[in-house]
């Protein structure tokens, strides 16, 4: 195993360890290559999971559950109203305020529904994804889109500072553009690094002027776009924020945990 993978399973292994219920109902598992050292750290564990539902986020992650001997149930399928004990997923990059980009493995609709309807969310991820503003290694959002409203919601994004936005491409031999679990496209928009709320309030202008956008004022501008699923920005409250509020469900993590290239694992945790 390189160094990065082992990263990634250090840093599941504290993660699962720290956060998992002993008699958790229902949990969420994400997407992505991380996620399976979590169902992995899971397993060993060595609690009973006979009584335990796995909400999966898409089809890797169903296949994930159900190999791993554990029972998947649909995020459709659990009864309405039932908030989820845990939810773990990966990240394409975090900032200093744990809001997150997901979505490079094309699976972020799902996994901002689990997300949402869970009482905490744990991100885990190796330490190229731990990053101080959002963009600034990764290069791109990635957005989920009707396939009929693609090309004109390109058009938006290039209005909002996108430079060169562009329908991502299947991976595999047949030509034609990525679909999700959906039967969506994914469009990949690139912009400049985001700013954080703190950066306006210190006098840095994040309305898009000169395509320089504060985190959540960019997500809620492409949201709104006619077309647009979900954006692959998790920002806004974590969870136990919102329900302070008395809202239900946020899209942050409430921790993050990186596997550093020493060995060590890194945690940075939301303000409560
Ligand atoms: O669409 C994919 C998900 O958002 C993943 O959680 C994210 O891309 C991180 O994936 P990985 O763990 O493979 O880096």
């Amino acid at each position: 195993m390189d160094s990065v993978e082992a990263s990634k399973q250090a840093a599941a292994k504290v993660a699962v360890q720290n956060h998992y219920p002993a008699d958790a109902k229902w949990v969420g598992i994400g997407s992505g290559t991380t996620i399976v050292y979590v169902v992995d750290a899971i397993k060993a564990l060595g609690v009973d999971t006979s009584l335990t539902r796995f909400v999966p986020t898409g089809y890797q992650s169903k296949q994930l559950i159900t190999k791993a001997g554990l029972t998947a149930v649909e995020f459709d399928s659990i009864p309405q109203g039932t908030v989820l004990d845990i939810a773990f997923d990966g990240a394409d990059e975090v900032d200093d305020d744990l809001n997150c980009i997901k979505g490079g493995g094309a699976c972020l609709f799902q996994e901002k529904l689990v997300a949402l309807q869970a009482k905490a969310f744990i991100c885990v991820a190796d330490s190229r994804k731990s990053q101080s503003r959002l963009l600034t290694n990764w290069k791109y959002i990635p957005i989920e889109v009707a396939p009929i409203a693609a090309y004109r919601v390109l058009n938006k994004l290039i209005e909002l500072g996108s430079i060169k936005p562009a329908i991502r491409l299947s991976s595999t031999a047949k030509e034609g553009p990525l679909k999700t679990d959906q039967g969506f496209f994914i469009i990949d928009a690139p912009f400049k690094p985001l700013l954080l709320p703190s950066d306006v309030k210190a006098g840095k202008d994040g309305s898009g002027v000169a395509g320089v956008w504060e985190v959540e004022t960019l997500a809620r501008k492409i949201k709104a776009i006619p077309g647009v699923l979900e954006v692959g920005i998790f920002s806004g409250l974590t969870a136990p924020q919102a329900q302070a509020v008395g809202s239900i469900g946020g899209q942050k993590p409430v921790a993050a945990y990186f596997g550093m290239p020493d060995g060590s694992v890194s945690v940075r945790k939301a303000a409560v």
